[in-house]
């Protein structure tokens, strides 16, 4: 009854609860190192309503990060966290955790992190912790992906979207995006060719992630309900062009 004794507190403060609930942006904290064009790609889907959430924070183990400075032109908290600073990795992946948990992420996204994560710290957040890795996984785990495959000379490369488990770069994968390589292709062609499709594939997963489409079960990770096959979805730049229209 309100307080003046009329009738009820009408439905509609209700319904505005629900409204109010069911728009909060899902959140995203967002972990570099470098110079963070996937951290770009991931602002300007952001700008353009196409990532499904909000970046609310930044945090660099390289206090010298370009990417910091995105994030701050963007008006997103950036967060230097020197690694050196600590005594050991551990010590390290401990205040990462607090920083993270500070700014309540529904997902971390390791975008150019070049840390390897202590498993205290994928434990934390299993099953909401995504990286991009440059390569067709599980071909080419680690660094220096390009000029492993060159030197190999495959005739196709490209980039993973997985969950972070405590095997580098040995977690489910999400999707996948391939590029041709050709004989006049160098380390940095090839590098300019894969992030561009990086910068394409990370907002997709991202926001099927957070509109709660993308998941990590027991029995590995589902899109809609549905198994992915090992290797995730081959998404080319025509479904990935679709998959942004659809939105
Ligand atoms: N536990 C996990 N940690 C991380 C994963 C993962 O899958 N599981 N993915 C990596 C990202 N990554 C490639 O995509 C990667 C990053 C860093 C390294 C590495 O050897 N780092 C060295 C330092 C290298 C440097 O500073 O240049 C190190 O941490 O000692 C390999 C692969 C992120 N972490
Ligand atoms: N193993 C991790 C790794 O190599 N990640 C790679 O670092 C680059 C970061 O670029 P960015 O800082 O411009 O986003 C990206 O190509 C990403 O795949």
């Amino acid at each position: 009854m309100s307080s003046s004794g009329d009738a009820p507190t009408p439905a509609s403060d209700t319904l505005n609860d629900f409204s109010a609930e069911a728009s909060q942006a899902r959140r995203v904290v967002v972990l570099i190192s470098g110079n963070g064009s996937n951290l770009q790609a991931l602002i300007d889907a952001q700008s353009y309503d196409e990532l499904g959430g909000e970046i609310v924070a930044v945090i660099s183990n390289q206090a010298d990060a370009y990417g910091l400075k995105r994030a701050r032109d963007a008006g997103i908290d950036a967060v230097a966290l020197p690694h050196r600073e600590y005594d050991s990795r551990e010590a390290f992946d401990g205040a990462l955790i607090k920083v993270i948990e500070r700014h309540e992420p529904d997902l971390i996204v390791l975008a150019g992190f070049m840390r390897i994560l202590t498993p205290v710290f994928v434990q934390r957040f299993y099953g909401r912790l995504l990286n991009i890795h440059p390569s067709l996984l599980p071909a080419y785990q680690g660094l220096d992906t390009h000029a492993r495959a060159l030197a190999d000379g495959v005739t196709e490369h490209g980039c993973s979207v997985h969950f972070v488990t405590e095997e580098l770069d040995g977690g489910p994968v999400v999707v996948q995006a391939a590029v041709a390589v050709d004989t006049e292709d160098d380390a940095a062609s090839l590098k300019d060719k894969v992030h561009l499709r990086e910068h394409l594939i990370y907002p997709i997963a991202i926001k099927w992630f957070l509109e709660g489409r993308l998941q990590l079960g027991q029995q590995g990770p589902t899109l809609d309900g549905m198994p992915l096959p090992p290797q995730g979805l081959r998404l080319s730049h025509a479904d990935a062009a679709e998959e942004l229209d659809e939105e």
